[in-house]
């Protein structure tokens, strides 16, 4: 059976030439960020596309008749391939949850410390000739209202824990986890961080809205490593304006690279990485083995 793995990422890439993700047979790899044309032209050349970060065209779906799965290397698919028409297509979606949970609660955390102690807004002050210490905010005895107990909520909500801050972990069914918080209200009011890691689907779409980003504590930090999708947007900025959110610390947005008019890079209340929470050498490893095996469990199918 015949695959291509597209966007391969300088990192991956790395990983393909030492030898560490040995590649399948059958499945060929390209470099490099392809356009429409090119991604629909590998997919009328393939029965499975491999795809990482590649917005995937729905002419994917309807005129490439091989093509019987995408395999989408990661967990949230949802905002890279139209899956309401891939499942009317009968193309399945499949993805690789559960790769890297530590990696991308690592991340999330090094985001919240890097909020809380400023450290993006003195690195660009030093860069541009300023000297100017700020202040920030100590974790310990903080409260932060986890949002999403799954895989990478658990392992930074215990992270938080081992911190001494204090932790209300919501998930919308019940959980056996001693820092499981079951109301979603309690759980923000008066939070001092709030840390986003819930599936974007058609329901959390826009989940942080105005009502919900007034119940933590003035000033809070925001932290997203999951959807940017998951906040309204315009709530989002009104909250920053008006300082109820001090700072947003943020790996995922709108559009991935960045829109030209996103107001996010022009702010100082913000600290932003470019969507690679997950891109650890151990989290990268494990993704791509996981991918591989169900690019062989199409073949077998
Ligand atoms: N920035 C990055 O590099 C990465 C980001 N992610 C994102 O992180 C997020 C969390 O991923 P995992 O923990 O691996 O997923 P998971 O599947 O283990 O957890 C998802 C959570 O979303 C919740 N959820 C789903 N539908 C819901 C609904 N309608 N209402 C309320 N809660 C709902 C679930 O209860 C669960 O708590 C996802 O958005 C994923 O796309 C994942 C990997 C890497
Ligand atoms: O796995 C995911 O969902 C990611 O965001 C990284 O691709």
């Amino acid at each position: 059976m015949k695959a291509w793995f597209i966007d391969c990422t300088p990192e991956l890439a790395r990983l393909f030439d030492s030898g560490a993700a040995p590649v399948p047979p059958g499945v060929r790899i390209h470099r490099g960020d392809p356009d429409d044309a090119a991604i629909l032209a590998m997919a009328r050349d393939a029965e499975v596309l491999m795809v990482e970060h590649t917005l995937i065209p729905d002419a994917v779906l309807t005129q490439a008749p091989t093509l019987r799965a995408i395999v989408f290397m990661g967990t949230g698919a949802g905002t890279y391939v139209n899956a309401a028409l891939a499942r009317a297509r009968g193309v399945p979606v499949l993805t690789t949850p559960g790769y890297g949970s530590v990696a991308v609660a690592e991340h999330a955390f090094a985001l919240m410390m890097a909020g809380a102690r400023q450290v993006a807004r003195m690195d660009r002050d030093i860069r541009a000739g300023v000297w100017q210490p700020r202040g920030g905010m100590q974790l310990a005895g903080r409260k932060v209202a986890v949002l999403g107990m799954g895989g990478i909520g658990q392992a930074f909500a215990e992270r938080c824990a081992a911190f001494g801050m204090r932790v209300a972990g919501w998930n919308r069914s019940p959980l056996d986890h001693p820092l499981f918080c079951a109301d979603l209200n309690q759980a923000l009011h008066g939070a001092e961080v709030v840390s986003l890691h819930l599936a974007l689907t058609e329901a959390t779409r826009g989940f942080l809205n105005s009502a919900r980003l007034a119940l933590p504590a003035p000033g809070f930090l925001l932290v997203n490593t999951a959807r940017s999708q998951l906040i309204d947007p315009a709530a989002l900025i009104a909250a920053l304006d008006s300082g109820q959110a001090g700072h947003l610390a943020t790996d995922v947005f709108d559009a991935e690279p960045l829109s030209p008019d996103d107001p996010l890079p022009g702010r100082q209340d913000v600290t932003l990485t470019a969507h690679a929470a997950y891109m650890t050498r151990d989290a990268y490893l494990e993704l791509w083995r996981r991918t591989c095996a169900q690019f062989e469990a199409v073949r077998e199918s």
